[in-house]
């Protein structure tokens, strides 16, 4: 074959890949505005990874199939998980990234925050305001889908979660962007002492774990993360956004519990709710 032949059918092919997104994401990592992920795969990836976390699993199941089938949602995602440390909230965070996007955490769109690393100093708060802000801007202008986790949020400083708060709410866009598409998850310890001690009270009146419900652990939480003394800042700027109840504590039975934020399940607004 001719190089200039072989030179030109080259670049037939190329410019093909190109111009096909769908061709192109068969090879390539995409920010999909569609819907990319099967509830099987993560249904099957919850069931045989993830262990002891009936709710976290039914919550999160439900939760980010519905937002992603979702074309139009209101808002983004918001999912708050809260457990003592090794109770899988980063592995969860993972298996979710996965299944939305190849390169799980590694992906261009999916952004880890944790903050005693990112954000280790209080004097500079309104520098990482700046940067978080527009970062978040930045990267859900490139990727609508985008997916943005904050481990220890516990320890974030209270200034920084109201940087964040805007992006939550339900705007159809903010200076441009529109954020309804994003998912953010919180990680959190708060909470902790107190999902363990409504666990060790399932246990002592005989029932099973599975028994728990997502209800039993809400108040509890609610209380014991607002109360949360390790977040920094005045009480009054640590109140929660709309629609995020504050967090609470609970150690030896090691429960994971995700908190769902007014998420758009079906058309049906659905309050915020906790599972363990
Ligand atoms: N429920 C679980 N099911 C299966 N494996 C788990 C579970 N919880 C933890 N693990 C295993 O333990 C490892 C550490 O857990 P992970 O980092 O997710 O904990 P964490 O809750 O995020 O803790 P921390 O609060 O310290 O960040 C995981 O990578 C996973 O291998």
């Amino acid at each position: 074959v001719e190089p200039i032949s072989l030179g030109l059918a080259l670049a037939g092919v190329l410019t093909t890949y190109i111009s096909y997104p769908r061709l192109y994401c068969l090879f390539a990592e995409c920010c999909s505005p569609k819907r990319s992920l099967s509830r099987e795969a993560l249904q099957k990836d919850l069931d045989s990874k993830l262990f002891g976390q009936h709710l976290a699993k039914k919550v999160i199941l439900n939760a980010v199939f519905g937002f992603i089938s979702n074309p139009k949602p209101k808002k983004p995602l918001t999912l708050s998980l809260h457990g003592w440390t090794g109770t899988g909230k980063n592995f969860v965070s993972k298996i979710i990234a996965e299944n939305i996007y190849k390169g799980g955490l590694n992906s261009d769109y999916v952004h880890l925050f944790v903050a005693t690393l990112h954000f280790p100093h209080i004097s500079n708060i309104t520098l990482y305001k700046d940067q978080l802000q527009s970062w978040i801007r930045g990267n859900v202008s490139a990727c609508a889908r985008s997916i943005f986790i904050f481990d220890e949020m516990d320890k974030m400083h209270a200034g920084l979660i109201d940087a964040i708060k805007p992006y939550l709410d339900y705007y159809d866009n903010l200076d441009g962007v529109s954020y309804q598409k994003a998912i953010f998850i919180f990680l959190s310890n708060a909470g902790a002492e107190r999902i363990t001690d409504v666990a060790l009270d399932f246990w002592r009146s005989g029932k099973q774990r599975e028994e728990i419900e997502l209800k039993d652990m809400e108040h509890a939480l609610s209380v014991s993360a607002f109360n949360n003394k390790n977040t920094t800042g005045t009480p009054a700027s640590r109140k929660f956004p709309r629609g995020w109840s504050s967090p609470g504590n609970l150690p030896t039975c090691k429960s994971l519990v995700p908190r769902l934020h007014g998420l758009s399940v079906l058309g049906q607004p659905v309050a915020s709710g906790t599972a363990a």
